[in-house]
C-alpha cells in the first residue's frame, strides 16, 4: 500500500471546481513533482492530501499513523515578532534544543539558530522551513515550491539536500515546483497537472507526452531533452564515443538524439 494517495478526487473552492477526478500516490523512498501552471491546483492538490482542504468526490488514504513534513508555499513571518529559528523549530512541537540545533545543521544554516526568522535571507528561511519539516521524522515530505526565491546554486544545493534525506531516511518525497529542469534530474515520477492529471510518468515519458508539451511548450523539452542526455547514459556502455559528460550537450533534433537506455 502506498504511504499516501488520494483516489479519483474532486475539489471545489469558492463554488469552482479546482481538482477534478485526480489520482495520485506516493511510495517510500521515491521523489515525485506535481508540475503545472499558475492556478493549475499543485498546492490545493498536496492540500488535499494533507486534509487541510475537504475533497467533494473520492477519497485520500494515509497509511496509519503516517509522519508527515509538510513545506507550505508561503508562511508568513510577523516582522515585529521577535521569533528566534530555534523558537520557530519548537512551533507547534516542542523539541529540545540539541534536537533543534541538529536539525538546523541538517540543512546547512546552523548559525542561524538565534536569529529573529522574519531577517533570514530567502534561501535561509526556506532551509528553516525544511529543517521544521524533518524534525517530524517525516516517513512523507510534501513540499510546496521549496527553492522559490533561492538562487540557482542554493536551488542546486536544496535539492541535493532533498535526495539526501530520501537516501538517509527513505521518506517519500511530494513536491511542486517550476524548476524544470532540475526537477527532471531529480525525480522518479512527474505529474502534469492542469485541474485534472494531463499525464504522467517517468521524466522522460512526460516531456515526450503531447499533453505536456502543449502545457510546457518545446522550449522547455529542450531543457529536459539535455538533462535525459546527461543521466540516460551508462557509462559501462560508452561505445567509444568519448563524450565528456562533465559538459552535457544537447542535439536539437530528436533523431539525433543520443540516449543509451541499457537499464
Ligand atoms: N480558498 C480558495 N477559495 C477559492 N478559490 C481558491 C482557493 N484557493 C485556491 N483557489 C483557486 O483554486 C485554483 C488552484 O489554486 P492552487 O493554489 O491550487 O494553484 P497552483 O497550481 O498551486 O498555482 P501556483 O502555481 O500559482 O501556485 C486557483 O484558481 C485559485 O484561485
Amino acid at each position: 500500500m502506498s504511504l499516501i494517495a488520494a483516489e479519483n478526487i474532486c475539489v471545489r473552492l469558492g463554488g469552482a471546481e479546482v481538482l477534478h477526478d485526480v489520482s495520485i500516490h506516493l511510495d517510500a523512498g521515491e521523489i515525485v513533482t506535481i508540475l503545472g501552471p499558475n492556478g493549475s491546483g499543485k498546492s490545493t492538490l498536496l492540500r488535499a492530501l494533507l486534509g487541510m482542504v475537504p475533497v467533494a468526490h473520492g477519497r485520500v488514504t494515509r497509511a496509519e499513523g503516517l509522519r508527515l513534513g509538510y513545506v507550505p508555499q508561503k508562511l508568513h513571518v510577523d516582522r515585529t515578532m521577535p521569533l528566534t529559528a530555534r523558537r520557530f523549530l519548537s512551533l507547534p512541537d516542542r523539541h529540545g534544543r540539541a534536537e533543534t540545533d541538529a536539525a538546523l545543521a541538517r540543512v546547512g544554516v546552523p548559525e542561524v539558530a538565534d536569529r529573529p526568522m522574519a531577517g533570514l535571507s530567502g534561501g535561509q528561511f526556506q532551509r528553516v522551513l525544511l529543517a521544521r519539516a524533518l524534525l517530524q521524522r517525516p516517513q512523507v515530505l510534501i513540499l510546496d515550491e521549496p527553492t522559490q526565491g533561492l538562487d540557482q546554486p542554493g536551488e542546486a544545493a536544496f535539492y541535493r539536500l532533498i535526495e539526501e534525506v530520501r537516501r538517509d531516511t527513505g521518506a517519500g518525497v511530494l513536491m511542486v515546483s517550476h524548476d524544470l529542469h532540475v526537477v527532471m534530474s531529480a525525480s522518479d515520477r512527474v505529474i502534469c497537472l492542469n485541474g485534472h492529471v494531463c499525464c504522467e510518468g517517468t521524466p522522460r515519458v512526460v516531456s515526450n507526452a503531447p499533453e505536456y508539451r502543449a502545457l510546457f511548450g518545446l522550449g522547455t523539452q529542450g531543457a529536459l531533452a539535455l538533462y535525459q542526455h546527461v543521466h540516460d547514459h551508462d557509462h559501462d556502455h560508452d561505445h567509444g564515443h568519448g563524450h565528456d559528460h562533465a559538459h552535457p550537450h544537447h542535439h536539437p533534433e530528436p533523431s539525433h538524439r543520443h540516449e543509451h537506455d541499457h537499464a
